[in-house]
């Protein structure tokens, strides 16, 4: 067995001489550590002091040196990092600074006569590429100028994010990304993430090990068949796992080299794509049953053995008959978590409970109706009952005979139950069919109606209208993605209900004038909760997800809503304020894992907002010796 941990840095900053090395293969390692896990869930708390307490974020059980030790006794690539001087440092985005390299640096790096003579701060620098970025009308145009930033100078690229969050959001995010995915191919230039094809069938250990960086804490992986509302993009699904770790650092503070974009390409159903002389991806049809298990199962498996226990794998936009399926069959073997499920219900969840201090009463005294009985719809479906039978001690059925929902085929009704997928069956209530949703609008009365169908312009005038006639301030959210899919734009909403909508909905839309008010939509989207939820398993080392700790999500999102922001209509914070919040998300969730007795960071740090805050990467350039 071979233990060099991974970094031995001799310097400090980029100037490192390091040999890492990763692993291969199952050993004893896993299986002791393993031990400890199970004992950790099964007995709580008390049982987790019986782990190393040097455990730390890194993943798995650590010795002296960080390393997993679920790891250890892999067979290791011997990676070799060597110290970055001159072009190779100009060219390296982790440790390039371009014109901010200090006189100092240029001397001490062989950088003299690579750089023009002028040195400039990050903060001019930053204003630089802002200035850029506004010169380029087409959003697409932005979205490449980002990417090209994010592979030119990394520190830049996070700088800018953060700094001019509400405005690169929709750059690097909803909606622009979905049209990056959509025209991957051909704006394809340097490949970002890791590709898993069925050609790596067998070999997915080794291809896990061919990713530079050792100390991955979260992965985004799709497989491409649900990208946003758009479909089937198959292999050009990997700008949504990259623009979604983007935010995982941005908006969460996890480190970038702690990050994985995964994409897994079983094929396309794609025509359009297959015929695409640009694709990248295999050009075949979907393989699925037990070619597209065995491979999820061989990824799923090797990550493990890669990176340890504490690895947060995140599922994102697979088509639902997969999504539910992958969700339920590791969530007891693997920290997973389902953004589109999940994530979408924790961010709606606390739009409601915030909304409630609009409308009045409580979750109890409203009525939900559901455009879309998908992931997102019976994921935010589930864990609103949930929310509702703990505050009302109703069992669990009661609360959702409270929720409706309506999918391509009409209101989801008791009679349908047989044909109904597995995930919509508990939402089969007695009542006759209804095929249309003005329909079901009129008949259930809802306070509160939810876009989740992926299909736009659903909330038609009439819908909205018929809300707005039975609802004082009807609440809207039209959350299907991007905004081509939405189901209504913001300026419907305000104008078809005369201003009195609550409005929120997944891709942003700017404020709308109405009758001389501004009125200004918030953007009901799982980026409020996923990057904060991710730090929130990272800093107490959970090695599960529990409801309980989306509900924690979900309270802590909500409890960030300001006074300015209701006064505003807004049931959402701002995203300028974007790091706190996830802080505190990241400090909620975490308590709820020791609560649990799922966290392995021990012992408990006692103020895990501070904690969480001190934590987060920032981008500010580091000074090199
Ligand atoms: N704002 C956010 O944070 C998030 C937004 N989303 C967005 O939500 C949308 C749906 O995602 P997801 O739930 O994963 O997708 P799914 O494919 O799992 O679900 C879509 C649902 O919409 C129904 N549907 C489709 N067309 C219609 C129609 N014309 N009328 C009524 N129902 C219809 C489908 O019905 P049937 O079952 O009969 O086919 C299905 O129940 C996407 O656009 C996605 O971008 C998703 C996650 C997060
Ligand atoms: C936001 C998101 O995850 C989606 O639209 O799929
Ligand atoms: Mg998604």
């Amino acid at each position: 067995m071979l233990s060099l941990n991974r970094g031995t840095f001799l310097r400090k900053g980029f100037s490192v001489l390091r040999l890492s090395l990763s692993t291969n293969g199952y050993g004893g390692g896993e299986r002791k550590s393993t031990v400890a896990m199970e004992s950790t869930l099964k007995d709580g708390a008390a049982a987790a002091v019986d782990v190393d307490p040097k455990s730390t974020v890194g993943g798995g059980v650590e010795d002296v040196y960080g390393e997993d030790r679920v790891t250890e006794d892999q067979l290791v690539t011997p990676w070799a990092t060597y110290v970055a001087s001159g072009f190779s440092l100009l060219r390296d985005p982790h440790f390039n600074k371009g014109l901010a390299f200090t006189e100092k640096e240029r001397d001490a790096h062989y950088l003299r006569g690579l750089l023009p003579p002028v040195v400039i701060t990050q903060q001019l620098q930053e204003k630089k590429m802002m200035h850029i970025i506004h010169q380029y009308e087409v959003p697409l145009q932005k979205y490449m100028a980002m990417m090209d930033l994010q592979e030119r100078n990394e520190r830049l690229f996070y700088k800018l994010l953060i700094d001019n969050v509400e405005e690169l959001l929709p750059v690097v995010y909803t909606p622009t990304v979905g049209e990056a995915c959509q025209k991957y191919g051909s704006i394809y230039r340097r490949p970002q993430g890791l590709y898993i094809s069925l050609k790596e069938k067998g070999k997915i250990l080794e291809v896990l090990k061919n990713w530079p960086e050792r100390n991955i804490q979260v992965i985004v992986v799709t497989d491409g068949e649900r990208i946003l509302g758009l479909g089937d993009l198959g292999c050009q699904g990997m700008g949504i796992p990259v623009g979604k770790l983007a935010l995982y650092t941005a908006l969460g503070g996890v480190r970038p080299s702690a990050c994985l974009p995964v994409t897994i390409d079983v094929g396309t159903n794609n025509e359009q794509l297959l015929k695409d002389e640009f694709y990248i991806g295999l050009r075949q049809r979907r393989a699925t049953g037990k070619g597209y298990d065995d491979l999820l199962h061989e990824f799923m498996t090797a990550v493990k053995q890669n990176y340890g226990e504490k690895v947060l794998i995140q599922f994102e936009d697979f088509a639902n008959h997969n999504a539910f399926k992958l969700l339920a069959k590791y969530g007891s073997t693997h920290l997973v978590f389902n953004d589109d499920i999940q994530g979408t219900a924790s961010v709606v969840l606390a739009g409601l409970v915030a909304a409630l201090k609009l409308l009045g009463g409580t979750l109890a005294d409203q009525a939900f109706l559901f455009l879309g009985a998908g992931e997102a719809g019976t994921g935010i479906a589930e864990l609103l009952a949930l929310e509702i039978s703990k505050q009302t001690k109703i069992p669990l059925e009661e609360a959702r005979k409270m929720i409706w929902l309506v999918d391509s085929k009409g209101l989801i009704v008791s009679s349908r139950k047989d044909s109904l997928q597995h995930f919509k069956k508990p939402w089969a209530h007695e009542h006759e069919p209804i095929k249309d949703l003005l329909e079901a609008i009129k008949a259930i009365k809802p306070t509160v109606l939810i876009g989740s169908s992926g299909v736009g312009k659903t909330f038609t005038k009439a819908v909205i209208e018929a809300m707005a006639s039975l609802n004082e301030k009807p609440l809207i959210l039209a959350l299907s993605n991007p905004t081509s899919q939405s189901e209504c734009t913001a300026e419907e909403a305000y104008t078809w209900s005369q201003g009195r909508a609550i409005f929120a909905s997944g891709s942003p839309f700017e404020p709308v004038e109405y009758n001389g008010i501004v009125y200004v939509p918030g953007q009901a989207n799982n980026a409020y909760i996923f990057p904060g939820f991710g730090l929130g398993l990272v800093i107490s080392g959970a090695i599960r997800v529990h409801d309980e700790m989306l509900l924690a999500a979900s309270e802590a999102l909500a409890e960030q809503v300001t006074k300015e922001n209701f006064d505003k209509g807004l049931i959402y914070p701002p995203f300028s304020s974007i790091r706190k919040i996830s802080a505190h998300i990241a400090a909620n969730v975490a308590a709820k894992a020791y609560e649990l007795g799922v966290a392995t960071r021990l012992p408990r740090p006692e103020n895990l907002v501070t904690y969480a805050e001190s934590c987060m990467y920032t981008p500010n350039y580091r000074s090199y010796r």
